[in-house]
């Protein structure tokens, strides 16, 4: 039987190469997001992930190749042909970025209303007496608070809903930015590191978030991780890159095994390393869950 991914992808990579002047950042890569999967795109630092993200969000434009959304009423978008605010408004990508990108000055709940001026722009007509005087941009302003208040809830963090974003302490930032790419309506929803920085605790917070937009809210999402625990906790799917090239795709389970994965990280040879792999993923995620939480905090 034919993967999820394979079956009924939400996005296709088909043959993407990047190049930087003489440096090739991705490699003709191709695959495939399933449409209520979780993926990870994972690979040692400089692998290529980032750029992969930048590809798709249309901040760059790759040097080959097509990438292509597909809606679940037979509409693609082929988005190297599309502007970064098209891609997110029409074909329905969100992303998040390594570094938190708040509006630290605005409360919490504004920073989720802000997230949905799209909608609330096209009620107004566009134009400052929409704004002003008309019911339909009352009606949208009303179901975009009630929107903020669902994953405000879903997140938490409905008690802190008028405080100012940057008092919160980073893992509830790093959910709060979720809730606000969330609360585009997203079919596609792209983490760059969500765990990077997160205590334990924090940690298995953000996988009980991201397995419950899976099945609540029915939409793919892709992450880029380098925390393992969470990689082979939550996803149905693994894309392995290394050099700009895709060294593994499939299951948690097949990748953490595969040779070419583990050479690529550890740099052993290929006979050594499915034992070494399985050794260091038990001894990883024994580490996490017996780790002290860290001190929580802005940053
Ligand atoms: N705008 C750019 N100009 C030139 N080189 C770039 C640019 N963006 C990325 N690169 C290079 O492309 C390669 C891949 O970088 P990228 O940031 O995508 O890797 P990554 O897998 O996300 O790494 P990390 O895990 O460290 O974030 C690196 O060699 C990087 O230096």
């Amino acid at each position: 039987m034919a993967n999820t991914w394979q079956a009924d992808p939400v996005l296709s990579v088909e043959h993407i190469t990047m190049r930087f002047g003489g440096l090739v950042a991705i490699d003709d890569l191709s695959f495939n997001v399933g449409r209520h999967d979780i993926t990870a795109l994972i690979g040692p630092n400089g692998a290529g992930k980032t750029t992969v993200f930048n590809c798709l969000t249309g901040f760059y434009k790759p040097t080959e190749g097509m990438i292509v959304m597909r809606h679940e009423d037979g509409k693609n978008f082929i988005l190297e042909r599309m502007d970064d605010f098209r891609i997110s408004q029409f074909a329905k990508v969100a992303r998040t970025f390594q570094n938190i990108r708040l509006f630290a000055g605005m409360t919490v709940l504004e920073n989720l209303v802000v997230a949905q001026h799209n909608t609330l722009m096209k009620a107004s007509g566009y134009t400052v007496a929409g704004i002003l005087g008309s019911r339909s941009y009352k009606r949208a302003e009303k179901a975009a608070v009630e929107k903020a208040t669902y994953w405000l809830e879903k997140i938490h963090l409905i008690d802190r809903a008028d405080d100012p974003a940057g008092d919160l302490p980073y893992g509830a930032q790093r959910r709060l930015e979720i809730a606000r790419a969330m609360c585009t309506e997203p079919k596609l929803l792209c983490l760059d590191e969500p765990a990077a920085g997160l205590n334990p605790r924090e940690s298995d917070d953000l996988n009980k978030l991201l397995l419950s937009i899976r099945q609540d809210e029915g939409i793919g999402i892709l992450l880029i991780e380098h925390d393992m625990k969470v990689v082979m906790e939550i996803s149905d799917h693994v894309v392995v890159l290394d050099y700009g090239q895709k060294i593994a795709d499939g299951t948690p389970a097949e990748v953490k095994i595969d040779p070419a994965v583990i050479r690529a990280y550890l740099g052993v040879d290929e006979e050594e390393a499915p034992p070494i792999a399985e050794k260091l993923i038990t001894e990883a995620i024994a580490r996490a869950e017996n780790e002290p939480p860290a001190q929580q905090g802005g940053r």
